[in-house]
């Protein structure tokens, strides 16, 4: 298995640095014009959004959602939203319903009640193929990655743009090369996902998750169960992401140093609810007793 991100040879790189500055100079033209197309497409897609009341629209939002299994139940009445371009952590203990609401915004489960909208439609009642159409807008990256494991790295990363088919095969494979280095993996693209620690597997499924051009990314704890170093790394990539690309994103988390450094704004979920949805220092001064008790906890883990 690959051990590390990166190889000794020079600095980290900070949370400032441009994305634009670990790729190749023989590939950075090609991937230079695709991020240049992504970045069209969101700002084509940022004003798709409906207004409301004259000022823009959500782009993802929980309007009194709630789900149960059996009688089991996991949310109840809960909002939030998340703007365009901007980074919203949903934050809470375990079994909480963090992992359960990424799923409902792909629609890969259905809320019993409440409207759930992406890109400013209601997907509640969407058909399989119409969910296809949103999940081509949005891209979730799981914890495993979820790589396809018989095909190597590099045709992991090319899938969503042969897929698509509107490119051609030698400007595929730059932007895989450019994408990889961007994330970290630099050359990596012939091994198997399975020669890849957890925190590669992720960083590549990011890379994957680029090559679909999405409005938005959903990252599913992505800095759990890795080195401290490597979140260092991955916390990194995501905050340079989302400052240099402005890509929507719902980052589920239980990392309160991640959710200062991205969120824009928190929901945090308790006992069913969303007990505070606003800013991470309105978060910091609020006085619901389960927001302080995770607080403190936090505190007591991870010592700043
Ligand atoms: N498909 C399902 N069928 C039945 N129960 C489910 C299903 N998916 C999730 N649950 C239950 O819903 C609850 C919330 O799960 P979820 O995975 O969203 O928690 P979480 O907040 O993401 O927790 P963690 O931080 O531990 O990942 C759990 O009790 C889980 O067992």
């Amino acid at each position: 298995m690959a051990e590390s991100q990166n190889n000794g040879e020079g600095a980290l790189p900070d949370e400032n640095e441009p994305l634009m500055e670990e790729v190749s100079p023989d590939v950075a033209p090609v991937v230079e014009e695709f991020m240049e197309q992504a970045a069209q497409q969101n700002e084509a897609a940022v004003e798709a959004v409906p207004d409301v009341r004259n000022k823009p629209g959500s782009y993802i939002s929980f309007d009194h959602v709630s789900k149960s299994f059996g009688g089991f139940v996991v949310l109840e009445d809960v909002s939030f939203c998340v703007n365009p371009g901007e980074t919203l952590c949903i934050l809470g203990r375990s079994g909480v319903g963090k992992s359960v609401s990424l799923q409902m915004i792909m629609g890969f489960l259905k809320p019993d009640s409440g409207v759930i909208r992406v890109a400013g439609e209601n997907i509640c009642g969407y058909t399989e193929k119409e969910l296809q159409e949103v999940r081509r807008k949005v891209t979730m990256v799981f914890q495993n990655g979820a790589l396809f494991d018989s095909i190597t790295v590099g045709e992991n990363v090319a899938f969503p743009m042969r897929e698509r088919g509107d490119m051609e095969e030698d400007q595929i494979l730059k932007v895989v090369k450019g994408l990889l280095e961007m994330v970290g993996v630099a050359g990596m693209d012939h091994l198997l996902p399975s020669d890849l620690s957890t925190g590669m597997k992720r960083s590549v499924a990011i890379a994957r998750a680029l090559a679909a051009q999405p409005e938005a990314v959903l990252y599913d704890e992505p800095t759990t169960m890795v080195d401290p170093l490597m979140a260092h790394l991955l916390g990194n990539l995501i905050e340079r992401l989302k400052q240099q690309l402005h890509l929507t994103s719902i980052v589920v988390t239980h990392d309160m140093r991640l959710a200062k450094k991205l969120a824009d704004r928190v929901v945090f979920l308790s006992g069913g609810k969303a007990v505070f949805f606003g800013t991470m220092e309105e978060m910091e001064r609020s006085d619901d007793p389960t927001v302080q008790e995770f607080l403190t906890l936090d505190e007591l883990v991870m010592p700043a």
